[in-house]
Formats: structure tokens, sequence, C-alpha cells
């Protein structure tokens, strides 16, 4: 049977990678005479709606396929959530951080992962979480982590400086990119205090710089800043920093990078399970999948979802 894609390509992606890879996968596919109907995002969370629209009227011999960066896999996948329609995706990574694509060790050539994707005949079950703060009506789902704090604050200096980005990931220097923020973010840091509930459990604790519910080890683009987590376990992490001064953060930083041996920091806690909370207790930059929420005191409900994928 003749499978005809629905692409969904998002050309910014990985600054300029989303259109290189979109125009090869287009003279691949027309060689080897595959027909596919070509979709562009023009607009933030334009994947939302595009995939529903595709998805509500797809055929048995057709498929969907994404490309681009976390955040449009991400709006892919939220697309498909929220309307409840259990349908797979195939992805191509094309973005900066590509930290979905490591976690479940993906292939760096996109040939090779397109190549993976046209044989594929049955979609593998991929593990996310929702998160849910009922009293603020904000919800929605991640793949790689939620983060309050110092995380939440690289990722607002980073969109702020696109321009930086575009320019160190188009010589190949994506974690110098988040590194780079991190002075920055610091100088400007502010540390609450958390109650976290972890399976029944409830821990609280203060003066944290970062609070977050990780899916797998990934964030700012193979930084391994949470080694002990796996994607596809059944469970998520909370991962709590402290606050600290600067020259140790430069020690922690070089174990996060080098041996991983920041797990055994007195700053570092890590708790996993399957039913997660986390409540901070005053206002903190937020991030999900490496995109900004509206900075607030949230008190997140988490629950593990997950997606069908072709790969
Ligand atoms: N035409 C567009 N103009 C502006 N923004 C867009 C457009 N299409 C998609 N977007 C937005 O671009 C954001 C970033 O895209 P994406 O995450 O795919 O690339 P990236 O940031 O380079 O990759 P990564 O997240 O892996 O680092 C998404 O949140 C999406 O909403």
């Amino acid at each position: 049977m003749t499978i005809r894609y629905h692409i969904i390509a998002n050309l910014h992606s990985g600054s300029g990678k989303g259109r290189k890879i979109a125009l090869d996968v287009h003279r691949i596919l027309d060689k080897q005479a595959i027909p596919f109907t070509f979709y562009q995002t023009e607009y933030r969370k334009h994947t939302i709606t595009l995939i529903q629209t595709i998805a509500r009227q797809l055929k048995q011999d057709e498929r969907i396929l994404i490309i681009g960066g976390d955040g449009t896999l991400h709006e892919a996948v939220t697309g498909l959530i929220q309307a409840n329609l259990k349908i797979p995706v195939a992805y191509l990574p094309a973005g900066t951080g590509n930290d979905f694509a490591r976690s479940i060790g993906m292939s760096s050539h996109y040939k090779t992962v397109l190549k993976a994707i046209l044989k594929a005949d049955h979609p593998t079950l991929i593990e996310c979480f929702i998160y849910r703060d009922e009293e603020k009506d904000v919800k929605g789902i991640g793949l790689n982590s939620l983060g309050m704090g110092f995380d939440g604050k690289i990722i607002q200096i980073l969109n702020d400086k696109h321009t930086k980005k575009t320019i160190l990931s188009a010589v190949g220097l994506e974690k110098l990119i988040y590194l780079k923020s991190i002075s920055s973010a610091f100088k400007d840091r502010k540390t609450f205090d958390i109650s976290v509930t972890v399976d029944g459990e409830t821990y609280t604790d203060s003066d944290i710089l970062i609070v977050g519910a990780m899916n797998h080890p990934y964030f700012g683009g193979g930084i391994k800043i949470d080694p002990e987590s796996q994607s596809n376990n059944h469970e998520l992490a909370v991962m709590m920093i402290k606050n600290m001064a600067f020259p140790e953060l430069v020690k922690l930083l070089t174990k996060v990078l080098t041996t991983g041996s920041h797990i055994h920091s007195e700053h570092f806690r890590r708790i996993s399970g399957k039913e997660i909370a986390i409540q901070v207790m005053a206002t903190a930059p937020t991030q999900v999948d490496g995109e900004s929420l509206a900075e607030d005191d949230y008190h997140f409900n988490f629950e593990l979802a997950s997606f069908l994928l072709w790969q």
C-alpha cells in the first residue's frame, strides 16, 4: 500500500535547519514517487490547529509527518491529546535543542530517521505528561520537562535574544546558547519555597533555585541535567536545586557537563514517582519543553500520558 504523507513543517526551526530538511524530504519523496501534501506553520501554535484538521480527515492510507524542533512536536502532541485523537505521528527533528529526539535515541541524521519512518509498520507508544493547575485554569502537555525558577529564566532570556540563539546554533554550539544565558539568569535569580508531593508523600523546602518535573535526562540541547531519568519508564522525576553562590554553581555545572556527579551534591535532590504535585510559593519564571509559560505561583499536578510515534 502506498502511503500519502501530510507533512507539517516549521521552516524556522533550528535556525533554518527545518527549511533545509523539509526541502530535502520533498526531493527524496518525489524521487521515490511517495505522495505527500505539504503544510508550512505560519505562526506560534499553528501546528495545534493544523494537526487537528488533518487528523480528523485522515484516511487509512495516510500518515502525518512533523518536521521541526521540540516546540513543534510539543504543539503537534498537544493538538492530538487536546482533541482526544489517538493518531500516530512521524517526527523528523530539525530544531536547535532536539532534546526529545535525543531522549528516545533517535539518530541525529535525518535521512536515517526518514528511512525508518518510511519502513515503519507499527507505531511505538511514547510517554509524555499532562500538567494542570486547576485554580489558574492552566493545562498542557510536556515531552521533556516543566521547570520553574532558574531554568524558566534561562528560557525567557533566550527567547528575548533570538538572534544570538540563531548565530550560535548556526555554528553548532547549541549547548553554549544555554550556558551563555546562565550568568545573566543567575544575576536576576529569585528563590522560593516549595511543596512537592510524590506518590502521596509530601516534602517541603525553601530557598529553591529550580524545581521541575523531568520525563528524561535532557535540558537545553543535550545538557544531561537529570541523568537518572529515563524516557518511557512509567514515571516522572521531580528535580530540585537549592540556591548557591556563583562559584558553587560553576562547580555544579562542570559536574553536569562532565561526570554527572552533581547528583551527589547537597544542592541537588531528586524524587521519582507516578503521581506528582509541585507547588511554588512565589511567582517563578516557568518553561515547558523550552517554551515560556506566564510567570506565576503555580500549583501543578502531573500525570503520565502517551502518544503514538512512527519510527
Ligand atoms: N512561522 C512561524 N513563525 C514564528 N514562529 C513559529 C512559526 N512556526 C512555528 N513557530 C513557533 O516556533 C517555536 C519554536 O519552534 P521549534 O521548537 O520547532 O524550533 P527550535 O526552537 O529551533 O527547536 P528546539 O525547541 O528543539 O530547540 C514553536 O513554539 C512554534 O510555535
